[in-house]
C-alpha cells in the first residue's frame, strides 16, 4: 500500500505581528482530507527552521510549510534546496517578500488552499559567499534598515517604516566595485540589491520584472543622490517604476562579485549579518521546489502595486473582524 505523503508545518511564533493560533487547525482541516499526514513544530530560536527542515528531508517528507516571514522562509528553504521536498509558504511575517512575489495570499486560509492545489514549480535561489537567499540580498541602505529593524522590540510593516527613517537621517553611502558579465563598475552607491524575486516585501519593488525561474539575478545599483532624488526613488519603489528612474543602474547576471573597503553589514532576505569585504554572488537555477498559485503573477507598474495594496487592506480588515 502507498505511504501517505507527509508534510511538516514549521511555525515561527514571533514572526510578524498577527496571531497564528488558528493556522495549525486550518492546515489539518484542509490538507488531511487530501491524504497528507501532517506534523507540526514551533521554532524556539534562530536556526531551528533549518534543523527541522533538514530532518524532514532526511525522512523523505513531501513538503515543509514555513509559517512566518522571509527569515523563516529562508531558514526552511535553505534545507530544501536540491532536494525533492517542496517548500510551502503561509505568509505571517512583516515583509513577506517571496510570498508576495509568488502571489501567495496573505490570508492563511487562501495560502493553505494554494498548497492543497499541489502546483509545484522549480525556482532559482541566490547565494552570497555560500549563504543562500531566495528573495533579495543587499548592501548599503537596505542592510542598515534591516539591522535597525532587528534591534526593534516590535515587528510589522510600521516598524520597517520607522527603521528606514531612523537610518536615513544618519546614513552615508559607500564606494563599491561590482564585477559582472565581464564589466566592472566602481561608484558611490546608496545601495546595491541582488534580487532573485521582485520585492523586499511590503510591495517595495526593487526589481519589478525579476523572475525566479530565469537562472539570473536582477542587480540594482542605486546611485548616491540628493534627498529629492531619494524621495522620487521612494515613490518609484512602491509604484513599480524604479527601472526607469535615472538614479538606477540595473542589469541581469548569473553571477557577480561586489567589493568594498572593509567587511560590514549586509542583509539576506531581510536578516542582517556582517560579512567580508568581497562578496561572491551566484544564481543557482531550478533548484528549489515551491508550492505556488497556478496562475503566474505578471507585473504591471501601478496596477500590480495597487491591486496588492487593496488586497492588504482587505486582509487586515478581515483579520480584524475575525479577531472580534
Ligand atoms: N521562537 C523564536 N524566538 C525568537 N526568534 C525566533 C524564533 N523562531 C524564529 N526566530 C527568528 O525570528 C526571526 C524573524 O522571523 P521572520 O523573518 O520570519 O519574521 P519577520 O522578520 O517578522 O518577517 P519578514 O522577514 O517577512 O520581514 C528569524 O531570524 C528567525 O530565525
Amino acid at each position: 500500500m502507498d505511504q501517505p505523503r507527509r508534510l511538516l508545518l514549521i511555525i515561527n511564533p514571533v514572526s510578524g505581528v498577527g496571531d497564528k493560533n488558528d493556522i495549525e487547525a486550518l492546515v489539518y482541516t484542509h490538507l488531511e482530507p487530501l491524504g497528507y499526514e501532517i506534523m507540526t513544530n514551533y521554532t524556539c530560536a534562530r536556526g531551528d527552521a533549518t534543523r527541522l527542515a533538514e530532518n524532514a528531508v532526511k525522512s523523505g517528507y513531501y513538503g515543509v510549510i514555513a509559517v512566518g516571514g522571509d527569515g523563516t522562509v529562508n531558514e526552511t528553504a535553505t534545507a530544501l534546496c536540491d532536494t525533492d521536498t517542496a517548500l510551502g509558504i503561509i505568509p505571517c511575517g512583516s515583509g513577506n517578500g517571496l510570498a508576495r512575489h509568488l502571489g501567495i495570499p496573505l490570508d492563511p486560509l487562501a495560502a493553505v488552499k494554494i498548497i492543497a492545489e499541489d502546483h509545484i514549480i522549480k525556482s532559482d535561489y541566490g547565494a552570497v559567499n555560500g549563504r543562500r537567499f531566495f528573495c533579495t540580498f543587499g548592501v548599503g541602505f537596505d542592510a542598515a534598515v534591516s539591522s535597525n529593524f532587528a534591534r526593534q522590540h516590535r515587528r510589522g510593516k510600521f516598524t520597517y517604516i520607522k527603521s528606514a527613517i531612523l537610518e536615513y537621517i544618519k546614513y552615508h553611502p559607500q564606494v563599491y566595485t561590482v564585477s559582472a558579465n565581464g564589466q566592472i563598475i566602481t561608484e558611490k552607491a546608496f545601495l546595491i540589491a541582488c534580487c532573485n524575486a521582485s520585492q523586499y516585501g511590503n510591495n517595495a519593488y526593487i526589481a519589478p520584472t525579476a523572475s525566479i525561474t530565469d537562472g539570473l539575478l536582477d542587480i540594482t545599483i542605486v546611485h548616491a543622490g540628493t534627498p529629492l532624488d531619494n524621495a522620487i526613488m521612494g515613490v518609484d519603489l512602491f509604484t513599480g517604476y524604479i527601472n526607469s528612474n535615472t538614479m538606477i543602474h540595473t542589469f541581469r547576471a548569473p553571477a557577480a562579485v561586489i567589493y568594498r573597503q572593509n567587511e560590514g553589514p549586509v542583509h539576506i532576505d531581510g536578516e542582517p549579518l556582517n560579512i567580508d569585504d568581497t562578496m561572491e554572488i551566484k544564481c543557482h537555477a531550478n533548484s528549489l521546489k515551491i508550492f505556488t498559485p497556478t496562475k503566474e503573477v505578471v507585473f504591471r507598474p501601478i496596477i500590480t502595486p495597487m491591486e496588492n495594496v487593496m488586497r492588504d487592506i482587505f486582509c487586515s480588515f478581515s483579520r480584524l473582524f475575525k479577531s472580534r
